[in-house]
């Protein structure tokens, strides 16, 4: 930050010992519930985010992943139940606080007409000095850091709206980036990406969880998630139904009773594969 640059916060800052051993603060959610259309879609979730980061969420589809994540990060009120950010409940923190504490890449996105790739990734800037704030010298080094880091330089220039899938998808990863939050709450963030854009993202993920970001995203590959988390939790129709490390979770009896298709996994070095025990080849 510079001279010139604003304040970050008029927030009065997070209580001791809120933090993790890193810089991030620590997230729980304490029992939240949430109904849509008066159907429960999220049922007395609770747990704590620590150290054991990146955290995997998986489940089928519309098990209340995208919800829960929404839930996390004050974009939706659950019926019952606390979210506490660094031991603060999240309804007491402003829009801003909890937008430097935390960044959100979501599953679903349109391109909006009329912006670059810049100026996407610059949003990501906004939460430190506002919206009508000229970027600062520090700003815009975030930027073509991020830039740089999702190999997007060369289409720096280009309107959003012109982009593959793929290529925006990495926009959006690129403006959490350069929001430099503590904590990241990604959903789905691998799916529209390539193989070399998958692992190089997965890797800078790893990097920041070993540094002490918090990072939480919801996944469906469990050999990914195997790779990649620390922790995975198990949605199952709105309720957590397993919280532990990917040797327990992510098993082949576990994932097989889950699925409810036949499954076996294979470990081989650091890596877990799973195959249909009853394909005939
Ligand atoms: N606007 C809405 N109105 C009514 N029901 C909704 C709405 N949005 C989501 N739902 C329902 O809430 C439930 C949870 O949806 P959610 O998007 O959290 O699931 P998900 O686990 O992220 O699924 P997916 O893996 O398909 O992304 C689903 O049953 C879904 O149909």
């Amino acid at each position: 930050m510079t001279a010139s640059d604003p304040p970050l916060s008029r927030d009065p800052p997070l209580p001791d010992g809120a933090s993790l051993p890193g810089s991030a603060p620590g997230l729980s959610a304490e029992a939240l519930s949430l109904f849509r259309s008066g159907r429960a879609v999220l049922r007395a979730c609770s747990f704590t985010l620590g150290a054991e980061t990146p955290v995997a969420v998986l489940g089928a589809n519309g098990a209340g992943k995208t919800s829960l994540l929404r839930v996390l990060l004050g974009l939706e009120r659950p019926a019952s139940g606390t979210v506490r950010l660094g031991g603060r409940a999240l309804t007491e923190l402003s829009r801003p606080m909890r937008a430097r504490a935390m960044a959100y890449v979501p599953q679903y996105r349109e391109k909006p007409p009329g912006f670059t790739v810049f100026q996407i990734v610059a949003q990501g800037r906004f939460p430190h000095g506002g919206l009508y704030r000229a970027l600062s010298p520090r700003d815009r080094d975030e930027v073509e850091a991020a830039l740089d880091i999702m190999t997007l330089s060369a289409l720096r220039d280009r309107p959003c709206n012109t982009l593959s899938g793929g290529e925006y998808q990495r926009v959006l990863l690129a403006r959490a980036v350069a929001q430099k939050t503590d904590i990241l709450v990604l959903d789905e963030p691998l799916a529209a990406l390539d193989y070399g854009h998958q692992r190089r993202f997965m890797a800078l993920l790893s990097a920041l969880a070993r540094e002490g970001r918090l990072v939480i995203m919801t996944i469906h590959q469990p050999d990914l998630a195997f790779r990649h988390a620390r922790r995975i939790l198990l949605m199952q129709d709105g309720r957590l139904v397993a919280d532990g490390p990917p040797e327990r979770v992510l098993d082949s009896a576990t994932l097989g009773a889950f699925w409810g298709v036949p499954l076996r996994h294979h470990d081989i070095g650091r890596d877990r594969f799973y195959t249909d025990p009853e394909e005939i080849r």
